[in-house]
This record gives C-alpha cells, sequence and structure tokens, in this order.
C-alpha cells in the first residue's frame, strides 16, 4: 500500500530546518538554489521511503513580526503548517526553549488542530545527553507531541529513523507525484512559482483567487537554450481577461519580466511560451494540491 502526503518543517531562524531537509532528501532533488528555497518555492523537496512519498513543504522561519512583510511571511509559515499532514517542530538542542520557542509552542495547537506534530530536537552533538533528557521533558510538558526524536540533522544522527516513522504517519494513497517526475520537479516549479509571482506583482488586488502555474513542458535545445511551455489556469472566463488584459498586454508584460528573470536564474537563454486556460472543475483535492505549489494532473481538466 503506498502513502503520501505533506510535512512541514517549522522552529526558529537556524534551528537546522535546511540541513535537515537535505538529508531527508538527498542529493535526487536538493539543486534547488538556497536563494530560491527560502523565498519562493513551498515545496522544497521529495523523498521516498519504502513506499512512501514525503513531500516537504517549506515554512519561512517563525519569529516575532514586527515589520508588516516579516508577518505575512509568518501567516504563509503557518498556513504551511495547517496544510500539512505531519509537522515537525525544529529546537536547538543548545539554545533550549527560547522565547521564539515558547512563541510557536504557544500558536502551535491552533494551527495544527487535529495533525500529527513530531519534536525533533536537533544539533544534539552540541551538548552532553544529560541535558537533552530534561529539554525534551521540558518541551513535552508544555505540547503533546506524537513522538519526541534527538537528532543531529549535520552529522545523520537518529534521521533515518525519523524519515521511517515519518513515512508511516502519512494517509494511504497513491503518490503525488511519477516517480520520473520527481528529478526535474525543482526547475519546473521555480519556473513556475517565478510566473506566478510576476503574475501577483502586476495584477495585484486583481490577482484571481485561484490560479495557478503549470510547467507543462521543459525542452533543452542544442543551441543550450530551453524552451518552457507553462499554462495559467484560471477559474472563470471573467478572469482569463484579467489576465491576457487589454489586448494581450499584462501576459506580454508578465511572460517578459519571467523571462528575463529565468534567464538570469539559470544563466541562459530562455524561450517562454504562456497559455491561459479556464479550469472551472476542479477537485477539492487539486486546490489543496495546488495552493501548496503542486502540479495537479488527473485529467479533469
Ligand atoms: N552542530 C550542528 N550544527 C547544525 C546541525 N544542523 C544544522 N546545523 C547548522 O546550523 C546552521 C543553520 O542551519 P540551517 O539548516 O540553515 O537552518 P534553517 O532552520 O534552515 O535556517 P533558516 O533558513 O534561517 O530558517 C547551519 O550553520 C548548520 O550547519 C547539527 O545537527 N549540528
Amino acid at each position: 500500500m503506498t502513502r503520501a502526503g505533506f510535512i512541514a518543517l517549522i522552529g526558529e531562524p537556524n534551528a537546522g530546518k535546511s540541513t535537515l531537509l537535505n538529508r531527508m532528501v538527498g542529493a535526487k532533488v536538493s539543486i534547488v538554489t538556497h536563494k530560491v528555497q527560502t523565498t519562493r518555492a513551498r515545496i522544497r523537496g521529495v523523498a521516498i521511503e519504502g513506499e512512501a512519498q514525503l513531500v516537504f513543504v517549506d515554512t519561512p522561519g517563525l519569529f516575532k513580526p514586527r515589520r508588516r512583510l516579516d508577518r505575512a511571511m509568518v501567516a504563509a509559515a503557518w498556513g504551511g503548517a495547517s496544510d500539512a499532514d505531519v509537522v515537525v517542530l525544529l529546537v536547538e538542542a543548545n539554545r533550549g526553549i527560547t522565547e521564539g520557542v515558547e512563541n510557536i509552542l504557544e500558536g502551535l495547537g491552533d494551527v495544527t488542530r487535529g495533525r500529527t506534530v513530531a519534536l525533533a530536537i536537533n544539533k544534539i552533538d552540541r551538548v552532553k545527553s544529560e541535558a537533552l533528557l530534561g529539554l525534551a521533558k521540558d518541551l513535552n510538558e508544555k505540547f503533546e507531541f506524537a513522538e519526541t526524536f534527538m537528532i543531529s540533522a549535520e552529522k545523520g544522527h537518529g534521521v533515518d529513523a525519523m524519515r521511517q516513522w515519518l513515512a508511516g504517519q502519512l494517509p494511504e494513497g497513491p503518490w503525488l507525484y511519477p516517480e520520473d517526475q520527481i528529478a526535474d520537479l525543482p526547475m519546473r516549479m521555480i519556473a513556475a512559482e517565478i510566473t506566478r509571482e510576476k503574475l501577483t506583482l502586476r495584477l495585484h488586488q486583481e490577482l484571481p483567487y485561484q490560479l495557478t502555474v503549470e510547467t507543462e513542458q521543459w525542452e533543452e535545445r542544442k543551441d543550450g537554450s530551453a524552451r518552457i511551455d507553462q499554462i495559467i489556469y484560471v477559474m472563470r472566463d471573467g478572469h482569463k481577461g484579467i489576465v491576457l488584459g487589454n489586448k494581450g498586454e499584462t501576459i506580454k508584460a508578465v511572460s517578459k519580466a519571467a523571462r528575463e528573470e529565468l534567464e538570469e536564474f539559470l544563466g541562459r537563454r530562455i524561450h517562454l511560451f504562456l497559455q491561459v486556460k479556464v479550469r472551472p472543475n476542479w477537485l477539492e483535492e487539486s486546490e489543496r494540491y495546488s495552493e501548496m505549489g503542486l502540479d495537479f494532473k488527473d485529467g479533469n481538466t
């Protein structure tokens, strides 16, 4: 029986989320650059464990928001946590229960209601084992974690056991990604995210709520350039007009801006082709996946 689901890694900045993710996922899908990982892509990687597919979603660092942008980032982080099937809170062994950790623990129950939440005490290579037990006890008194792991993401201690446990927590069901798509997933996803970002910048409030961008095709060309075909899916005919703009000027501007950024990011020439399509009959599931930046292809388009 296959299993698949989303796992959110949360924790204070510097807790070791990226390091753990790279350990969990391995080399196969960790080609996404750090910049993009932390600012854009919400899906950080896909790991396979036995018959389970683990999709890791990213959340920006959780901290006390001061500026408006910070608040938006924190809201996004909590959004990711509440969408996930399993949430893993990373706490630094050497720092213990900081004010930031307290803040996270306070909000944790509200956003993860009904979801499995595990605790991972990271950087255990930096402290003595006696201290660890005390910390684990204190944290478990503050929140009811389904499981507690003591790990060193950097050295790899405890990571395999944690991945196995996570796999067992995911719902039974088909994999979210076909195996052959996993390898180039990050690039396709980043490309889609870039276009989506340009649409957001251009349309502001006009941006249709339900809008997804999917990279349909990625063709490497002999001259070193690449052709990328993307489809912008909207829910209604009216939305299509908004995205196209008067005489197609919106889509043209978006396409130009996205292409330029892609060229800069990939360091080569890109031919970007955008198409707008109406896809009214989404399954509820597909909405969930597309919110998380996942392509959803099941023939229901
Ligand atoms: N000693 C030790 N250092 C670790 C361990 N895991 C991560 N680190 C270090 O901690 C620092 C932060 O790790 P990251 O993985 O970048 O942390 P992050 O949570 O992704 O940070 P943000 O992107 O700021 O949210 C890096 O210098 C890592 O090398 C560990 O198990 N032991």
